[in-house]
C-alpha cells in the first residue's frame, strides 16, 4: 500500500518477471503522460519502486498525486 512519508508518496511493486513490470510501468507512463503529472520511479529487474510528490508545490504531495496513485492502483487491478 501507498506509504506517505518525507513528502512523498511511495509504494513498492514485485512482478513474475522483468516483462510485466515493465508493462506496467508503460501503461503508469500513459496515464502519467496523460495527466501531466510525472512519478519518480526505479525499476530492477522484477520490482518497481514508484514515489510521487509535485515539483511545483515545492515538493510536496498534492491532490495530483493521489490521484494518479489510485490511477495506479487501478492499473494494478486491471
Ligand atoms: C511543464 C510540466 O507541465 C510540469 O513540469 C509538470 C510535469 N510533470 C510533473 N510531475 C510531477 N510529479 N510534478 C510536477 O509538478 C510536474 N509538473
Amino acid at each position: 500500500m501507498w506509504e506517505e512519508k518525507d513528502d512523498k508518496l511511495n509504494r513498492a511493486f514485485t512482478f513474475k518477471d522483468f516483462s510485466e513490470a515493465f508493462a506496467f510501468m508503460t501503461r503508469v507512463a500513459l496515464a502519467a503522460e496523460k495527466m501531466d503529472h510525472h512519478p519518480t520511479w526505479d525499476n530492477e529487474w522484477n520490482k518497481v519502486n514508484i514515489s510521487l510528490s509535485t515539483h511545483s508545490a515545492g515538493g510536496k504531495v498534492t491532490e495530483k498525486d493521489r490521484e494518479l496513485a489510485e490511477k495506479i492502483d487501478n492499473i494494478l487491478k486491471s
